[in-house]
C-alpha cells in the first residue's frame, strides 16, 4: 500500500498559512487541499481527472419485498444510463467526468446498447444476481472473488488512463438491505438504527426489512461468519464486492477515492476492515438520507462534504461534490501568497 507523504502534507499546510486569507477561513476546503497533497506527494496537487464506475447487480433478497421498486428496474436503469437519461448521466456530462457502467450481475435481460456517447458499458455478469441473503449465503466464495476482481480491474483501468480520483457508484434494487446488514455486522450496530427506507418503502415494509436483516445476521453468524470477507459473501452483493475491490485497488495504486452514499460506504467498510490502510485513501462526498449512513461514515472516521438529503446512489452525490473538491485544489494552486500580493499578514 502506498504511504501518505508527510513532507508534501506539511508543505501544503505551510502554503495554506501563506495564502491571502485569514488562516482557516476556507474551512474544509483547506483540509481537502492538504489531504490531496499528502496523497499525491506534491505540495501543490494537480487538477483532478476523475473517473466514475457504476457497478450494477441484482439481489435475491428483493423477493422479500424490501424495496419500493421491482428488481427489473436494475436492468432498466442500465439502459437509462447508456441512453444518458439517468441523474448520473446528466451529472457526469455537466462536470465532464468519464462514466463507465459495469454489469457485475444484473438479472433481467436488457438490449446491448449501440455505441453510447454517454458512457461505456462493461458487460461482465458473474451470475444472475445474488441468492436471498435471508435464507442462504448471498454469494459463493468464487462469485465474491470474481466480483471483487472486476472492481480491481476497473480501478486499474482508471489508473492506466491517468485518472487521479476514482469514484464508485452502484445500481441494484434491494441493495440497501444488503448494505445495512453489512454495516450492522461490521460496526455492531442494531438493525433498528441502520435499516432505512431505501427507495421509499412504507412503515410495514420497513419493519419487515429490519426483520430480514436480523434473520440474515443470525443465519450468517450461525454459519460462522467472522471476517469482513465472510460477511461480504454471506450478506453482501456483487456490486458491493466489486466496489470493495475497486477501493482496495485504488488505495494500492495510491489513487484517492471519493465515496458516494449508503451502499458505497458499506463497501468501503468491508475494504477497510479487510485492510485498514485503505481508509487513508477515502473521502466522503455526502451524508445520505438513508438511516445509518452517518454511523457508517463515523465508523470510517469520515466527514461528508455535502448534506443535501440525497438518497439516490449511482455516484450522484460524489459527482455533485467533485466541483467543490476541484475548487479546493484550484484555490490552493492559484491564490497569491501575502508576499506575492503585497498584503500584510496578520498575527499568527
Ligand atoms: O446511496 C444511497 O445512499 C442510496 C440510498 C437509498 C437508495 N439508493 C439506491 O436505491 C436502490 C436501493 O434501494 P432499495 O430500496 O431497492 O434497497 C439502489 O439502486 C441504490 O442506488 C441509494
Ligand atoms: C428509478 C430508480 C433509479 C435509481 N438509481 C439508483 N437507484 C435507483 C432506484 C430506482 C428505483
Amino acid at each position: 500500500m502506498k504511504a501518505i507523504n508527510p513532507q508534501a502534507l506539511h508543505a501544503a499546510q505551510e502554503r495554506q498559512s501563506q495564502l491571502t486569507k485569514p488562516m482557516g477561513s476556507l474551512g474544509r476546503l483547506e483540509d481537502i487541499a492538504i489531504w490531496f497533497a499528502g496523497r499525491s506527494g506534491n505540495a501543490i496537487p494537480k487538477r483532478l481527472q476523475a473517473a466514475i464506475c457504476v457497478f450494477a447487480a441484482d439481489h435475491g433478497v428483493a423477493a422479500e419485498g424490501v424495496s419500493a421498486f421491482p428488481a427489473e428496474v436494475t436492468a432498466q436503469m442500465v439502459t437509462n444510463f447508456m441512453h444518458g437519461g439517468a441523474a448520473i448521466s446528466v451529472l457526469a456530462r455537466e462536470n465532464q467526468i468519464s462514466l463507465s457502467i459495469v454489469d457485475v450481475g444484473v438479472k433481467s435481460d436488457y438490449p446491448t446498447p449501440s455505441n453510447s456517447v454517454h458512457g461505456k458499458l462493461f458487460r461482465s455478469p458473474v451470475c444472475a444476481g445474488t441468492a436471498n441473503l435471508r435464507v442462504t449465503a448471498a454469494m459463493s466464495e468464487a462469485q465474491m472473488h470474481k466480483a471483487w476482481q472486476i472492481g480491481v480491474g476497473s480501478a486499474m483501468h482508471g489508473a492506466e488512463l491517468g485518472k487521479n480520483l476514482l469514484i464508485g457508484g452502484e445500481m441494484g434494487i434491494a441493495n440497501t438491505t444488503s448494505a445495512a446488514a453489512l454495516i450492522c455486522a461490521l460496526t455492531d450496530a442494531a438493525p433498528e438504527d441502520i435499516v432505512g427506507l431505501g427507495t421509499g418503502i412504507q412503515a410495514t415494509a420497513h419493519a419487515h426489512k429490519i426483520q430480514v436483516v436480523k434473520d440474515a445476521l443470525q443465519r450468517a453468524r450461525a454459519a460462522g461468519a467472522v471476517s469482513a470477507h465472510d460477511w461480504l459473501r454471506e450478506v453482501g452483493g456483487l456490486e458491493i464486492a466489486a466496489l470493495a475491490g475497486f477501493y482496495t485497488a485504488a488505495a494500492e495504486a495510491g489513487i484517492p477515492v471519493l465515496l458516494d452514499g449508503f451502499i458505497t460506504t458499506a463497501a468501503a467498510l468491508v475494504a477497510v476492515r479487510a485492510n485498514p490502510a485503505v481508509g487513508d485513501w477515502l473521502l466522503a462526498s455526502h451524508a445520505s438520507q438513508e438511516q445509518g449512513h452517518r454511523r457508517a461514515l463515523a465508523a470510517l472516521d469520515l466527514t461528508p462534504v455535502l448534506d443535501l438529503g440525497l438518497r439516490l446512489g449511482e455516484a450522484s452525490g460524489a459527482a455533485l461534490a467533485l466541483p467543490i473538491i476541484q475548487s479546493a485544489l484550484t484555490l490552493h494552486r492559484e491564490m497569491a501568497t501575502f508576499t506575492e500580493a503585497g498584503v500584510a499578514a496578520g498575527a499568527m
